[in-house]
């Protein structure tokens, strides 16, 4: 048996890196059936490609970054006696390793190129003194759901530059974005690209002067880390709720 592992870094959400990597296939011709997919983090196939009763299990992680989405690539072949193992090494090795390198440089293209057609969401932890502002809809399909300051991503411009010109809009504050958070799938169509394909990015950030106003929401409160389970949130948002109680935590605990 052997194991090839690349890794690829796709400026592209989620969703868009891993319907493109499943709509691509693979290089080459034999189809693998489908083991696992779990849809945008996993996906394994797994098959016989070609003659000589060769193994092929083929699994892709897909984990979301601040530069994107990290793409990791676990190739697993087993081969058909020693014989078989040995020429597979050979020869094979490096022909799957350049037919995946040249497969992988395509497929991070045409991901970015169609991450342009998808709308992108990004939303602002924005914390102080342990506690984490939060802000209420007010009006739309998620009026009074709670939710992270922010809103969409113009084309043309950075995900970061819109957070803050977002945070500016809707709470009249300057900030200064730090870490990554993470990011999850949105409900339906946010508008552009087909359904399902945005996804909100979230980052951590502090405020950078000013008292934030809730302009476009309903309400804003401050709120400690034991209250962020009671709240209800647009149902999107729930699976960031863990990375944002650490974070409260990390902010809480002494240097
Ligand atoms: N800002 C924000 N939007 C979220 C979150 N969760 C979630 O599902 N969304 C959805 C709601 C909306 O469909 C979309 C963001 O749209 P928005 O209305 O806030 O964006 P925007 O300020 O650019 O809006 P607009 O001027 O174009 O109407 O993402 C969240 O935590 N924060």
């Amino acid at each position: 048996m052997f194991r090839l592992r690349f890794t690829t870094m796709v400026e592209a959400p989620l969703t868009v890196a891993f319907d493109v990597a499943r709509a691509l296939g693979r290089p080459w011709g034999s189809p693998l059936e489908e083991l696992v997919s779990v849809r945008p983090e996993l996906d394994v196939h797994a098959g016989a490609p070609g003659p000589g009763g060769r193994r092929l299990t083929h699994s892709r992680r897909f984990s979301a970054t601040a530069a994107g989405t990290l793409v990791e690539e676990q190739l697993d072949w087993e081969s058909a006696g020693w014989l078989g193992g040995l020429r597979d090494r050979l020869v094979l090795r490096r022909r799957i390793r350049r037919a995946m390198r040249a497969h992988l440089d395509a497929y991070a293209v045409a991901a970015e190129r169609r991450a342009l057609d998808v709308l992108q969401v990004v939303g602002a932890a924005i914390v102080d003194d342990g506690r984490l502002l939060v802000a209420k809809r007010a009006g739309g399909p998620y009026d009074g759901l709670w939710e992270f300051p922010g809103g969409k991503v113009e084309p043309g411009e950075s995900q970061l530059a819109a957070l803050v010109r977002e945070i500016e809009e809707e709470l009249g504050v300057p900030i200064t974005p730090e870490d990554f958070l993470g990011e999850v799938l949105l409900d339906g169509v946010v508008g552009g690209g087909p359904p399902g394909s945005s996804t909100l990015r979230v980052w951590s950030a502090r405020l950078a002067g000013g008292v934030p106003v809730a302009r476009e929401h309903a309400e804003l409160r401050w709120v400690r880390a034991d209250e962020l389970d009671a709240l209800d949130w647009i149902s999107a948002d729930r699976p960031l709720v863990p990375a944002v109680r650490a974070l409260l935590r990390d902010v809480r605990r002494p240097a």
